[in-house]
C-alpha cells in the first residue's frame, strides 16, 4: 500500500482471522462445566467465525457491512472495535472510535437510565463534567424525559437503542461503529439518527454499519463489504455490493 492511502486509511484490516472454541456438549451448570474440564471429558471444536479478512476504510467513507445470520459481521466489528483480540492478522485504527455494538453492552439493568449515561459515557471516556454538562443534550436527543429514574431492565429494546445511540453521537468520534442498534429504533427515530450521522458525516466522521435493511445501506453508504459463511464474497460500491447481495438472497 502507498504512503498516502495508509494516511488515509480509518481501519486497516490485515489478513485477519477469528477462530472460536465451541464445546462440543451442552454442559448444565458451571460446576459441571469445570469438573468436566479437569477430567479432560469436554472436548472443543473450532469454528472460523472470519476467515482471512483484508480491507480498508478510508477517512470519510461510510462503509457497509452485508450478509446473511452468523457470517460474521458483528464478529469484524468487534475485532475492529477492539472488543475481541483476533486469532490471527491485524486490526489497525487510526482515530478515536465511538462503538455501538451490542445493544445493551455497557449498561447495568439495575440502575436508572440517568445512572446508566454515566456509566456508558465513562466507559467511553468521558469525564463526569463532561457528561453533566452534555446529559441534557443526550436526554433530548433520546426523547426519553420522563423515564430518566426508571431501571434500565424496565426499557424497551428500542428505549435502550435510544439512550446508546444518543451517548455514543454525543461527540464526534474519528470512526462510528453503529451495528444493528438503529433497527430496534421506532421509524421516527431511526430517521432522526439517519439525519445525525449525516451531520456527523459531512464534519468528517467515518462510519460502519451493519444492517439487513440493504436501502438503508445504499441510502448512507458509498462502499459496502459483503461477508458471507466467514468469508469477504465483495468489496465495492454500495449500490453494486447491495444489488449483488439482494439477488443472492433471492
Ligand atoms: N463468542 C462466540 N463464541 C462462539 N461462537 C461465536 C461467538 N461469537 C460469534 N460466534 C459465532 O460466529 C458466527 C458469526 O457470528 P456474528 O454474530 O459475527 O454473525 P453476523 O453476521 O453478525 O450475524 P447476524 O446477521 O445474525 O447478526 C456465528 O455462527 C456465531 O454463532
Amino acid at each position: 500500500m502507498s504512503e498516502t492511502s495508509q494516511q488515509n486509511a480509518v481501519v486497516q484490516v490485515d489478513h485477519v482471522s477469528m477462530v472460536f472454541n465451541i464445546a462440543n456438549e451442552k454442559v448444565q451448570s458451571l460446576k459441571e462445566y469445570f469438573i468436566k474440564i479437569a477430567r479432560r471429558e469436554l472436548m472443543f471444536k473450532e469454528f472460523t467465525a472470519v476467515d482471512d479478512a483484508s480491507f480498508t476504510v478510508n477517512r470519510g467513507d461510510v462503509f457497509g457491512l452485508v450478509g446473511t445470520n452468523g457470517s460474521g459481521k458483528s464478529t469484524m466489528l468487534k475485532i475492529i472495535a477492539g472488543v475481541l483480540e483476533p486469532s490471527k492478522g491485524t486490526c489497525t485504527v487510526n482515530g478515536t472510535i465511538s462503538p455501538l455494538i451490542e445493544l445493551g453492552a455497557g449498561f447495568d439493568p439495575e440502575l436508572t437510565a440517568r445512572e446508566n449515561i454515566y456509566l456508558n459515557g465513562a466507559l467511553l471516556g468521558h469525564s463526569k463534567k463532561f457528561l453533566d454538562e452534555h446529559i441534557k443534550d443526550i436526554i433530548d436527543f433520546a426523547e426519553l424525559h420522563d423515564f430518566m429514574e426508571m431501571p434500565l431492565k424496565n426499557y424497551s429494546s428500542g428505549m435502550v437503542a435510544r439512550i446508546a445511540f444518543a451517548i455514543a453521537t454525543v461527540t464526534e468520534p474519528d470512526l462510528l461503529i453503529v451495528d444493528e442498534v438503529l433497527s430496534v429504533g421506532d421509524f421516527l427515530f431511526q430517521q432522526k439518527c439517519e439525519n445525525r450521522i449525516n451531520d456527523m458525516i459531512e464534519r468528517g466522521t467515518t462510519v460502519l454499519i451493519v444492517s439487513h435493511d440493504t436501502s438503508q445501506i445504499e441510502r448512507l453508504c458509498n462502499r459496502a463489504l459483503w461477508i458471507e459463511k466467514s468469508k469477504l464474497k465483495m468489496l465495492g460500491d454500495a449500490k453494486e455490493v447491495c444489488a449483488a447481495y439482494r439477488e443472492y438472497e433471492r
